[in-house]
Formats: C-alpha cells, structure tokens, sequence
C-alpha cells in the first residue's frame, strides 16, 4: 500500500499550488488522477516524486517507473541508443531488460526504427519510446502522467492491455488522464482535483451514489458544484 499525503506544494516559496491531498493505493491497484487543466495533476506527481522546490507532504516511494507528461529524448541519441542508456542505468537485470525493451519496440510497432533518432519520430511516436523506457525494467509502481495522449486507438488498445498485465503482477500505478472513458473502465479508483483541491476520492460506484452516471458526467456536477458552492 503506497500512502500519498500531501499537506502543500508549489514552484514558489509561499504561494501553494497544491493543498490537502491524500489517498492510498493499494497492490495491484490503478488510481486515476482527474481535474481540468491547470486542476494541479503534474503538481501532485512532481510532489510525489520530490522533483517540486517547496512541499510538505509524506510519500515513503522507493523505485518506480514514469512517464512525464512531456517526452523527454536525448537529440543525439537513437532509439536503440536510449534503451542502451537505459539498460546501464538502471540497476536490474541487463539481459531482462534488454529483452522487454525489444518485446515493447515489437508492440509498439518501432522494431524498425531502432538506429533512427526519436527526436524526429512524431509525437505518438515519442510517446512511445517513453512507454517503452518506462515498462522495460519492472517495478511495483508506476505513474504515468498523460499516458495516452498523442497514442493511435490501436497503441491505446496495446498499452491498456500491458497495464493489465503488469496489474496481474500486482504492480500498482497512478494515472493522471483527461481520457476519462478510458479511466471508467480502467481505473479501480479516482482522486479528483479542482482548483489544486482533492474535491473527491472513491470508486466509481462510489462516486456514482445512487445515480448511473458516467465518469465525465460525475465530474461536470463535481466541478458544478464546487462553483456554484456558497461562498
Ligand atoms: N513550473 C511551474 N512554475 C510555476 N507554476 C507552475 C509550474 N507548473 C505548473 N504551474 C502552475 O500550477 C498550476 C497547476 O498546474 P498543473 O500542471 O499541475 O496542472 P494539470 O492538472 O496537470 O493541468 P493539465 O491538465 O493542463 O496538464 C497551474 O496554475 C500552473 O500554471
């Protein structure tokens, strides 16, 4: 179980992006990060992951893997240059690493591309290679910010698939997505996000109450709500 409690953060001394956010995620458990934009998703994963100048939060994280809502590519480096980086660096098994690394380029259809520069691949396709770095080594939790964005359906279809399967092994992960059809089906539960605010947290069947609402159709009242809330 991976505890996020996070009191406040934010890029400047004094002026919280960010407040009040807390939630667990359980083993083998998928969390989805909703809000609008600007809502504060990336703040609270730059939080999680320590990379934001001024916090106050407790998240016990040891290793995992991530995918930045941005790629971010080497300019002189090829495909099969980054997965080589990434075999040195990381600290498990090069063979096995090597191997799911290949298995990925193969479901992500860029077995072809291994000596071209991903900096000139397109943008789904640098996703891609972010995914691929991403699951090559294997870890108990992952956060991928934005994960679909830029993805044909068919590469939606494949990574939905090996998200199963790494879930199957009990990996958890937190998933920050405006493809909000995508997290209904996917996700086991939702933190939602307003203004840097956690405005609700549960199950969809939770966050349903009484009604047959959809995940979009929560939100919008959500967000209603909130807005139309007295002062
Ligand atoms: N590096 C930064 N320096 C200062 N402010 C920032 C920085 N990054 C984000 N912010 C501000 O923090 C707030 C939350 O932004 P954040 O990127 O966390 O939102 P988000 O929910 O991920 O949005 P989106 O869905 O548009 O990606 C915004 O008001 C944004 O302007």
């Amino acid at each position: 179980m991976i505890s996020i409690q996070i009191q406040s953060a934010g890029y400047q001394q004094d002026k919280n992006i960010i407040q009040n956010i807390e939630f667990t995620i359980p083993k083998g458990h998928i969390v989805g990060l909703i809000g609008g934009n600007g809502a504060g998703k990336s703040t609270t994963i730059q939080t999680i992951m320590e990379t934001i100048p001024h916090s106050r939060h407790k998240c016990e994280l040891t290793s995992y893997g991530y995918v930045p809502e941005r790629p971010i590519l080497y300019d002189y480096m090829t495909l099969w240059e980054h997965i080589h980086l990434l075999i040195q660096s990381n600290g498990q098994d090069k063979a096995q690493l090597e191997k799911r690394a290949m298995e990925l380029c193969k479901v992500f259809r860029l077995e072809s591309k291994l000596q071209e520069y991903p900096i000139n691949f397109s943008k789904g396709m640098q996703q891609k290679v972010m995914l691929i770095l991403a699951f090559a080594p294997k870890y108990d939790f992952y956060i991928l910010d934005e994960p679909f964005m830029g993805l044909d359906p068919q590469a939606i279809r494949r990574l939905l698939t090996l998200i199963g399967d790494y879930k199957q092994q009990h990996a958890s992960f937190l998933i920050s997505t405006h493809a909000l059809d995508t997290a209904e089906k996917l996700c086991d539960s939702f933190v939602c996000l307003h203004e840097g605010k956690m405005i609700r947290l549960g199950t969809l069947e939770e966050l349903q109450g009484q009604s047959s609402r959809t995940l979009l159709e929560i939100f919008d009242d959500l967000i209603e709500g909130v807005e139309n809330a007295p002062l």
